[in-house]
């Protein structure tokens, strides 16, 4: 036995034993120089994990199991690795054997590329999926000139500063989401995932295991293994809770729990998991309106609603959107190659519409005015055709106008008025704050109000 040790030793590059509490008991030297030791007596009676970080040899004397064959990385190159338990004569489990091969493993050369090749395609996965968690946004990505998207960034920049729940209100398409990232982006947690769910996208059924997770054996099928949830991978950051309003009743109750006790029990787990996640919520619907009817919890709305925020739609903003068409037109520019710019009565149709859709209309209709025009101008004819037919809702009362001059003059009113309206509405009302917000007296400010019927 003693010559077939030392013929093995010899053909190895690295053969170490370890005692039963995994401590070293004899190594040779040439391993024991692997690891900058000058000699193995360096290295007898410490714990192997001292000299060897990640060795598998205290799972072998923990578990009485030999890893027959293994694969380990010393040094940047791969190994193979033989660990055996170790027993006495009377079967009691004494510590464990391991043998380390670098280059008698031609045979294996194959396999050993493979899981290289396998390692590299691994790192760059993670790598592609951390950044996917990364919010993509800053702040600095909300447009605006108005006062009412100044408070929106006022208030952004206050919730990042927190670390309670937010909630976003607004309409579909002004920018929610937009926030809930660059809000993400300038608090502490910026370097940890942003993880975003949509209630509404995801079947009832499957949103539980979505936003919680699953135990192994919890499901048949493609979850057999269990997997992690939403609030797991978001750990440490922040999840965006998109369109919570479509949530149903008993998650909402579940969320809830979640949001109080700070604990998710994945599906059929039987356990629960601390997370420390921050939660951004986003509604495009009347949250109030649903608790009123009972389609939305009251408890979890008040716990939602810690910080709220709530974003103007476009039609209330007009000021902002001589700047957005800007903007997305210099990205669809850069996207074809070709600069675009709008002719100057070509902002006078996107003026007078009501934007249902809010921002994300505006990138659609201008989109298809690049389509159906040629050349580098956008003329009031092509961004005409671009928007949807039929008069805009909420217009057909009024008169029709009768001349270029006349729809001017709305569209400025109408533009002054959303202005008001907003700054009075990021102002609580004060007068005196809403007109120092637009910049004019306060004289002044009483006059358009009686102008426009505001007063
Ligand atoms: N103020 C803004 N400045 C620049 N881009 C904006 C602004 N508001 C919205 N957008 C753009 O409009 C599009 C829609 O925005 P986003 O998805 O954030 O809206 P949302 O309110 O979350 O919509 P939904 O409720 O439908 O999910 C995105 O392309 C976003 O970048």
């Amino acid at each position: 036995m003693k010559s077939l040790f030392e013929r093995l030793e010899a053909l190895c590059e690295g053969a170490i034993a370890v005692d039963r509490d995994a401590n070293i008991s004899w190594m040779n030297d040439k391993y024991a120089r692997r690891f900058g030791l000058a000699s193995a007596t360096e290295a007898v009676g410490r714990p192997i994990e001292d000299v060897i970080p990640g060795s598998r040899m205290p799972e072998v004397v923990r578990t009485g199991a030999p890893i027959v064959l293994d694969i380990m990385v010393l040094a940047g190159q791969h190994c193979v690795v033989t660990r055996m338990p170790l027993v006495d004569e009377a079967g009691v489990l004494v510590g464990a054997v391991g043998f380390v091969l670098y280059d008698r493993v031609e045979g294996l050369k194959p396999l050993l590329d493979k899981v290289a090749q396998l390692q590299v395609r691994l790192t760059a996965a993670e790598r592609e999926l951390s950044e996917s968690r990364r919010a993509r946004y800053s702040l600095a990505a909300f447009l605006g000139v108005s006062a009412a998207a100044a408070e929106v960034k006022r208030l952004a920049r206050r919730a990042a500063s927190q670390d309670a729940t937010v909630l976003l209100t607004g309409e579909t398409g002004t920018g929610k989401e937009l926030l809930a990232h660059a809000i993400h982006n300038l608090s502490p947690r910026a370097e940890r995932p942003f993880v975003g769910v949509n209630a509404a996208a995801i079947p009832e059924a499957l949103l539980e295991a979505e936003l919680f997770g699953a135990a192994a054996g919890a499901y048949t099928g493609a979850d057999r293994r269990g997997r992690d949830g939403k609030f797991k991978l978001a750990d440490g950051g922040t999840l965006f809770l998109d369109e919570v309003g479509d949530m149903p009743l008993p998650l909402q109750a579940k969320l809830l729990r979640v949001l109080q006790e700070r604990e998710i029990e994945p599906l059929g787990a039987n356990r629960l998991l601390r997370i420390d996640v921050r939660v951004i919520a986003a509604t495009s619907v009347d949250l109030a309106a649903r608790v009123a009817d009972g389609r939305f919890r009251a408890d979890l709305y008040y716990r939602l609603n810690v910080l709220e925020l709530a974003v103007p739609p476009l039609r209330s903003r007009l000021e902002d959107l001589p700047v957005l068409a800007e903007h997305i037109l210099d990205d669809i520019g850069a996207r074809t190659g070709q600069p675009l710019e709008l002719d100057d009565d070509a902002l006078l149709p996107l003026l007078r519409h009501r934007w249902p859709g809010n921002v994300r209309e505006l990138r659609n209709v201008l989109e298809r005015a690049v389509m159906v025009g040629e050349g580098s101008r956008l003329s009031a004819q092509q961004v005409m055709r671009a928007l949807p037919a039929g008069p805009a809702p909420g217009r057909e009362a009024e008169a029709p106008s009768s001349g270029e001059v006349a729809s001017l003059r709305r569209v400025i009113a109408d533009a002054e008025r959303g202005a008001i309206q907003a700054a009075l509405a990021a102002t609580g009302g004060n007068k005196l704050a809403a007109a120092q917000a637009l910049g004019i007296s306060r004289a002044a400010f009483y006059q358009k109000l009686a102008q426009l019927g505001l007063g």
